[in-house]
């Protein structure tokens, strides 16, 4: 069993997996007459394939129990997949980089703090959605059309918070 600490979510440790979506952390540029700030471009969304589109959906999940175990990641070989908080719910992120298969020591566990969101890359190993405390609910970004967008690989892993 793989036992991780998640670490705080950060826009650097979390490049090698996807995008950290968080306006503190992001430029912007004011349209609208100078009444709104446009956060723009945050994240790469990707949409592969035939038929490919891009989709928006809302989850809502059920917390998940701490320590977290898990006993698969998943990834989306033909799109990228963002989860946007919509009433600063934590969560936690379990990745690995995009392979065929994951090596244990590349696994990373992240916890974030309620204003971030995250966008997995095509291809990044990722752990479901695992929203922490309370009912969650997300604004969803990702890939729809033809063939299969989602594989799963078999490992075990427990999570804590620190
Ligand atoms: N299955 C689905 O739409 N969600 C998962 O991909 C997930 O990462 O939560
Ligand atoms: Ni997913």
């Amino acid at each position: 069993m793989l036992e991780l600490t998640a670490r705080p979510l950060t826009p650097e440790a979390f490049a090698p997996f996807g995008d950290v979506i968080d306006t503190r952390t992001s430029e912007y540029f004011p349209i609208n007459a100078g009444r709104t700030r446009r956060y723009h471009d945050l994240a790469k969304v990707e949409t592969l394939g035939d038929e490919a589109r891009t989709l928006i959906s809302i989850f809502v999940s059920q917390p998940v129990s701490l320590p977290l175990t898990l006993d698969f990641l998943e990834r989306h070989p033909q799109g990228s997949q963002a989860f946007m908080p919509l009433h600063e719910e934590r969560f936690l992120v379990v990745v690995a980089p995009p392979g065929e298969s994951i090596d244990p020591d590349s696994v990373r566990a992240f916890v974030t703090d309620g204003h971030q969101g995250v966008n997995y890359h095509a291809g990044t190993w990722h752990a479901i959605q695992s929203v922490l405390e309370r009912e969650g609910e997300f604004l969803v970004v990702d890939r729809g059309g033809a063939g299969n967008n989602c594989d799963e690989h078999p490992l075990a892993v427990r999570v804590a918070l620190d």
